[in-house]
Protein backbone atom coordinates (compact mmCIF):
# COMPACT_ATOMS: atom_id res chain seq x y z
CA UNK A 1 0.00 0.00 0.00
CA UNK A 2 0.98 3.55 -0.80
CA UNK A 3 0.57 5.02 2.53
CA UNK A 4 0.80 8.82 1.92
CA UNK A 5 -1.82 8.36 -1.51
CA UNK A 6 -4.04 6.18 0.55
CA UNK A 7 -3.98 6.90 3.77
CA UNK A 8 -7.73 7.50 5.29
CA UNK A 9 -6.36 8.70 8.36
CA UNK A 10 -3.22 10.53 9.80
CA UNK A 11 -2.23 11.54 13.91
CA UNK A 12 0.59 12.98 14.16
CA UNK A 13 2.12 14.22 17.43
CA UNK A 14 -1.32 14.50 18.99
CA UNK A 15 -1.20 15.95 22.85
CA UNK A 16 -3.78 16.42 25.05
CA UNK A 17 -4.12 17.75 28.20
CA UNK A 18 -6.81 18.77 30.79
CA UNK A 19 -7.14 21.65 32.98
CA UNK A 20 -8.11 20.96 36.56
CA UNK A 21 -8.07 22.99 39.61
CA UNK A 22 -6.91 22.08 42.53
CA UNK A 23 -7.35 23.67 46.10
CA UNK A 24 -10.36 25.44 45.19
CA UNK A 25 -9.15 28.00 42.75
CA UNK A 26 -5.42 27.11 41.16
CA UNK A 27 -5.22 26.00 38.18
CA UNK A 28 -3.14 23.14 36.24
CA UNK A 29 -3.04 20.73 33.43
CA UNK A 30 -2.32 17.44 33.25
CA UNK A 31 -1.42 16.24 30.05
CA UNK A 32 -1.96 11.94 29.81
CA UNK A 33 -1.14 11.97 25.92
CA UNK A 34 2.24 13.59 24.81
CA UNK A 35 3.12 12.15 21.37
CA UNK A 36 1.12 10.05 19.71
CA UNK A 37 0.63 8.99 15.93
CA UNK A 38 -1.04 6.33 13.79
CA UNK A 39 -1.88 5.76 10.31
CA UNK A 40 -4.56 4.01 9.15
CA UNK A 41 -4.95 3.19 5.14
CA UNK A 42 -8.16 2.41 3.26
CA UNK A 43 -8.80 -1.09 4.08
CA UNK A 44 -6.55 -2.10 6.74
CA UNK A 45 -6.85 -2.77 10.21
CA UNK A 46 -4.53 -1.04 13.18
CA UNK A 47 -4.53 -2.46 16.67
CA UNK A 48 -3.97 -0.35 19.29
CA UNK A 49 -2.41 -1.80 22.17
CA UNK A 50 -1.22 -0.42 25.67
CA UNK A 51 -1.47 -0.87 29.12
CA UNK A 52 -4.38 0.66 31.20
CA UNK A 53 -4.22 3.76 31.00
CA UNK A 54 -1.72 4.16 28.76
CA UNK A 55 -3.76 6.36 26.81
CA UNK A 56 -5.84 4.93 23.96
CA UNK A 57 -9.49 5.85 24.34
CA UNK A 58 -8.10 9.14 24.32
CA UNK A 59 -6.75 8.71 21.08
CA UNK A 60 -10.32 7.54 19.87
CA UNK A 61 -12.21 10.41 21.74
CA UNK A 62 -9.50 13.12 20.25
CA UNK A 63 -10.47 11.31 16.46
CA UNK A 64 -14.07 11.83 17.17
CA UNK A 65 -14.57 14.93 18.71
CA UNK A 66 -15.68 13.54 21.62
CA UNK A 67 -13.35 14.94 24.14
CA UNK A 68 -14.35 16.37 27.70
CA UNK A 69 -14.57 20.31 27.34
CA UNK A 70 -11.55 21.12 29.95
CA UNK A 71 -9.32 18.92 27.24
CA UNK A 72 -6.16 20.87 25.04
CA UNK A 73 -5.62 18.89 22.16
CA UNK A 74 -2.85 19.95 19.77
CA UNK A 75 -1.32 17.85 17.14
CA UNK A 76 -2.42 16.88 13.61
CA UNK A 77 -5.72 14.58 12.83
CA UNK A 78 -6.19 14.07 8.74
CA UNK A 79 -8.79 12.48 7.76
CA UNK A 80 -8.85 11.57 3.82
CA UNK A 81 -6.11 14.26 3.21
CA UNK A 82 -7.90 17.10 5.11
CA UNK A 83 -7.24 17.93 8.62
CA UNK A 84 -10.23 17.04 11.20
CA UNK A 85 -12.17 20.40 12.45
CA UNK A 86 -14.38 19.82 15.62
CA UNK A 87 -16.95 20.53 13.24
CA UNK A 88 -16.07 18.14 10.48
CA UNK A 89 -15.24 15.70 13.17
CA UNK A 90 -19.39 16.17 14.46
CA UNK A 91 -20.69 16.22 10.71
CA UNK A 92 -18.84 12.84 10.27
CA UNK A 93 -19.39 10.82 13.64
CA UNK A 94 -22.05 8.52 13.46
CA UNK A 95 -21.59 8.62 9.54
CA UNK A 96 -18.50 8.33 7.69
CA UNK A 97 -16.46 7.67 10.94
CA UNK A 98 -18.33 5.50 13.38
CA UNK A 99 -17.08 4.45 16.94
CA UNK A 100 -17.72 1.08 19.24
CA UNK A 101 -17.41 2.76 22.62
CA UNK A 102 -15.60 0.82 25.43
CA UNK A 103 -18.26 1.28 27.50
CA UNK A 104 -22.25 0.12 26.49
CA UNK A 105 -23.22 2.91 28.79
CA UNK A 106 -23.04 5.18 26.16
CA UNK A 107 -26.23 4.01 24.67
CA UNK A 108 -29.10 6.00 25.72
CA UNK A 109 -31.16 4.67 29.05
CA UNK A 110 -34.04 5.78 27.78
CA UNK A 111 -34.08 4.98 23.59
CA UNK A 112 -35.68 1.96 22.16
CA UNK A 113 -31.97 -0.10 20.99
CA UNK A 114 -33.76 -0.19 17.42
CA UNK A 115 -34.25 3.46 17.41
CA UNK A 116 -30.72 4.11 18.41
CA UNK A 117 -29.34 1.82 15.44
CA UNK A 118 -31.68 4.16 13.15
CA UNK A 119 -29.82 7.46 14.14
CA UNK A 120 -28.65 9.16 10.64
CA UNK A 121 -30.52 7.05 8.83
CA UNK A 122 -33.29 8.07 6.09
CA UNK A 123 -36.67 8.12 7.14
CA UNK A 124 -37.99 6.00 4.59
CA UNK A 125 -35.95 3.05 5.15
CA UNK A 126 -34.55 3.24 8.11
CA UNK A 127 -36.83 0.47 10.29
CA UNK A 128 -35.95 -2.27 7.30
CA UNK A 129 -32.47 -0.99 7.37
CA UNK A 130 -32.45 -1.65 11.09
CA UNK A 131 -33.90 -4.96 10.98
CA UNK A 132 -31.39 -6.00 8.13
CA UNK A 133 -28.74 -5.07 10.75
CA UNK A 134 -30.31 -7.05 13.28
CA UNK A 135 -30.81 -10.06 11.54
CA UNK A 136 -27.29 -9.39 10.77
CA UNK A 137 -26.27 -9.41 14.19
CA UNK A 138 -28.42 -12.25 15.09
CA UNK A 139 -30.56 -10.08 16.74
CA UNK A 140 -34.52 -10.27 16.71
CA UNK A 141 -36.89 -7.94 15.00
CA UNK A 142 -38.43 -7.30 18.65
CA UNK A 143 -35.50 -7.07 20.01
CA UNK A 144 -35.93 -3.34 18.36
CA UNK A 145 -38.67 -2.27 21.24
CA UNK A 146 -36.26 -3.18 24.15
CA UNK A 147 -35.08 -0.78 26.36
CA UNK A 148 -30.40 -1.39 26.98
CA UNK A 149 -31.74 -2.47 30.78
CA UNK A 150 -33.76 -5.13 28.98
CA UNK A 151 -30.47 -6.94 27.14
CA UNK A 152 -27.44 -8.74 28.13
CA UNK A 153 -23.95 -7.50 27.48
CA UNK A 154 -23.49 -9.52 24.75
CA UNK A 155 -26.84 -8.09 23.11
CA UNK A 156 -25.57 -4.62 23.91
CA UNK A 157 -22.47 -5.07 22.28
CA UNK A 158 -24.11 -6.54 18.98
CA UNK A 159 -26.10 -3.53 18.87
CA UNK A 160 -23.24 -1.36 18.87
CA UNK A 161 -21.90 -3.44 16.24
CA UNK A 162 -24.73 -2.60 14.23
CA UNK A 163 -25.02 0.99 15.16
CA UNK A 164 -20.97 1.59 13.76
CA UNK A 165 -20.15 -1.45 11.23
CA UNK A 166 -22.62 -0.60 8.53
CA UNK A 167 -22.41 1.17 5.10
CA UNK A 168 -21.65 4.20 4.19
CA UNK A 169 -18.92 3.79 7.01
CA UNK A 170 -15.20 4.43 5.85
CA UNK A 171 -13.65 4.41 9.49
CA UNK A 172 -14.35 2.48 12.28
CA UNK A 173 -12.85 2.98 16.17
CA UNK A 174 -13.38 -0.01 17.82
CA UNK A 175 -12.66 0.98 21.52
CA UNK A 176 -11.97 -2.60 23.22
CA UNK A 177 -15.02 -4.59 21.13
CA UNK A 178 -14.32 -7.86 23.17
CA UNK A 179 -13.72 -7.69 26.63
CA UNK A 180 -15.81 -10.51 28.49
CA UNK A 181 -17.09 -11.98 25.43
CA UNK A 182 -17.81 -15.53 24.80
CA UNK A 183 -15.28 -17.35 22.20
CA UNK A 184 -18.18 -17.43 19.81
CA UNK A 185 -19.08 -14.13 19.77
CA UNK A 186 -15.66 -12.90 19.94
CA UNK A 187 -14.63 -14.43 16.19
CA UNK A 188 -17.73 -13.40 14.91
CA UNK A 189 -16.72 -9.71 15.51
CA UNK A 190 -13.36 -10.16 14.53
CA UNK A 191 -14.84 -11.75 11.36
CA UNK A 192 -16.95 -8.97 11.30
CA UNK A 193 -14.40 -6.64 11.56
CA UNK A 194 -12.24 -7.96 8.96
CA UNK A 195 -14.96 -8.18 6.37
CA UNK A 196 -15.02 -4.45 7.24
CA UNK A 197 -11.73 -3.90 5.83
CA UNK A 198 -12.39 -6.26 2.92
CA UNK A 199 -14.38 -3.88 2.41
CA UNK A 200 -12.19 -1.19 2.23
CA UNK A 201 -13.07 0.59 5.40
CA UNK A 202 -10.40 1.63 8.24
CA UNK A 203 -10.35 0.11 11.66
CA UNK A 204 -8.61 1.30 14.52
CA UNK A 205 -9.05 -1.74 16.72
CA UNK A 206 -7.83 -0.55 20.40
CA UNK A 207 -7.63 -4.11 22.81
CA UNK A 208 -5.78 -5.61 25.39
CA UNK A 209 -5.93 -8.73 23.68
CA UNK A 210 -2.98 -8.84 21.32
CA UNK A 211 -3.50 -12.20 20.17
CA UNK A 212 -7.10 -11.18 19.06
CA UNK A 213 -5.93 -8.32 17.64
CA UNK A 214 -3.10 -10.53 16.02
CA UNK A 215 -5.70 -12.42 14.26
CA UNK A 216 -7.27 -9.71 11.94
CA UNK A 217 -4.38 -6.69 12.02
CA UNK A 218 -2.21 -5.23 9.52
CA UNK A 219 -0.17 -3.74 11.83
CA UNK A 220 0.19 -2.64 15.37
CA UNK A 221 0.69 0.36 17.45
CA UNK A 222 2.23 0.03 20.75
CA UNK A 223 1.17 2.95 23.15
CA UNK A 224 3.42 3.77 26.05
CA UNK A 225 2.46 6.26 28.93
CA UNK A 226 0.16 8.44 26.19
CA UNK A 227 3.00 8.20 23.69
CA UNK A 228 3.45 5.83 20.49
CA UNK A 229 6.68 3.70 20.52
CA UNK A 230 6.19 1.38 17.94
CA UNK A 231 4.24 0.41 14.98
CA UNK A 232 4.98 -2.51 13.29
CA UNK A 233 3.70 -5.00 11.13
CA UNK A 234 1.46 -8.16 12.93
CA UNK A 235 3.31 -10.54 11.56
CA UNK A 236 6.45 -8.98 13.14
CA UNK A 237 4.85 -10.63 16.16
CA UNK A 238 6.15 -13.81 16.14
CA UNK A 239 8.95 -15.80 17.51
CA UNK A 240 10.72 -14.31 20.34
CA UNK A 241 9.94 -10.93 18.80
CA UNK A 242 13.13 -10.46 17.06
CA UNK A 243 11.43 -8.62 14.37
CA UNK A 244 9.79 -5.88 17.12
CA UNK A 245 11.71 -2.27 17.33
CA UNK A 246 11.66 -1.24 21.01
CA UNK A 247 12.35 -3.36 23.54
CA UNK A 248 8.90 -1.86 24.94
CA UNK A 249 6.70 -4.17 22.54
CA UNK A 250 9.18 -7.28 22.90
CA UNK A 251 8.17 -7.51 26.51
CA UNK A 252 4.65 -7.13 25.82
CA UNK A 253 5.09 -10.01 23.27
CA UNK A 254 7.52 -12.35 25.64
CA UNK A 255 4.88 -11.85 28.91
CA UNK A 256 2.05 -13.01 27.03
CA UNK A 257 1.11 -16.51 28.69
CA UNK A 258 1.50 -18.38 25.07
CA UNK A 259 4.89 -17.23 24.66
CA UNK A 260 6.26 -19.06 27.61
CA UNK A 261 10.13 -17.81 26.98
CA UNK A 262 11.67 -15.77 29.79
CA UNK A 263 10.37 -15.37 33.57
CA UNK A 264 12.45 -12.35 33.86
CA UNK A 265 10.44 -10.69 30.51
CA UNK A 266 7.02 -11.81 32.36
CA UNK A 267 8.04 -10.32 35.65
CA UNK A 268 8.92 -6.71 34.14
CA UNK A 269 6.27 -6.93 32.30
CA UNK A 270 3.84 -7.40 34.68
CA UNK A 271 4.84 -4.95 36.89
CA UNK A 272 3.67 -2.63 33.68
CA UNK A 273 0.14 -3.77 34.93
CA UNK A 274 -0.69 -5.19 31.13
CA UNK A 275 -3.92 -6.76 31.43
N1 LIG B 1 -11.27 13.57 31.54
C1 LIG B 1 -10.06 13.31 32.01
N2 LIG B 1 -9.43 14.16 32.87
C2 LIG B 1 -8.20 13.90 33.33
N3 LIG B 1 -7.49 12.80 33.01
C3 LIG B 1 -8.04 11.91 32.17
C4 LIG B 1 -9.36 12.12 31.63
N4 LIG B 1 -9.64 11.07 30.81
C5 LIG B 1 -8.58 10.26 30.86
N5 LIG B 1 -7.61 10.75 31.66
C6 LIG B 1 -6.32 10.13 31.96
O1 LIG B 1 -5.64 9.88 30.75
C7 LIG B 1 -4.95 8.64 30.82
C8 LIG B 1 -5.32 7.78 29.64
O2 LIG B 1 -6.68 7.39 29.74
P1 LIG B 1 -7.37 6.43 28.68
O3 LIG B 1 -8.79 6.24 29.10
O4 LIG B 1 -7.13 6.94 27.32
O5 LIG B 1 -6.54 5.09 28.89
P2 LIG B 1 -6.70 3.67 28.15
O6 LIG B 1 -5.40 3.34 27.52
O7 LIG B 1 -7.90 3.71 27.26
O8 LIG B 1 -6.94 2.68 29.37
P3 LIG B 1 -7.87 1.35 29.45
O9 LIG B 1 -7.12 0.30 28.71
O10 LIG B 1 -7.95 1.06 30.90
O11 LIG B 1 -9.20 1.67 28.85
C9 LIG B 1 -5.28 8.02 32.16
O12 LIG B 1 -4.21 8.26 33.02
C10 LIG B 1 -6.51 8.77 32.61
O13 LIG B 1 -6.54 8.90 34.00
NI1 LIG C 1 -9.68 2.72 27.26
Amino acid sequence: MNSVEKALLKVGNLSIGFSQYFKGTQKRVIRPITDMHVEIGEGEIVAVVGASGSGKSLLAHAVLGILPGNAICSGSIVYRGEELTEKRKAQLRGREISFIPQSVNYLDPLMRVGRFVQIGMNKNTALAEQEKLFAQYGLKKSDGRLFPFELSGGMLRRVMFATSVRQGVKLVIADEPTPGIHPQALSDILRQLKQFALDGAGVMFITHDIMSALEIADRVAVIKDGATVEISDAAAFEGKGERLKTEYAQRLWRALPQNDFDSEYKGRAAGEQWR
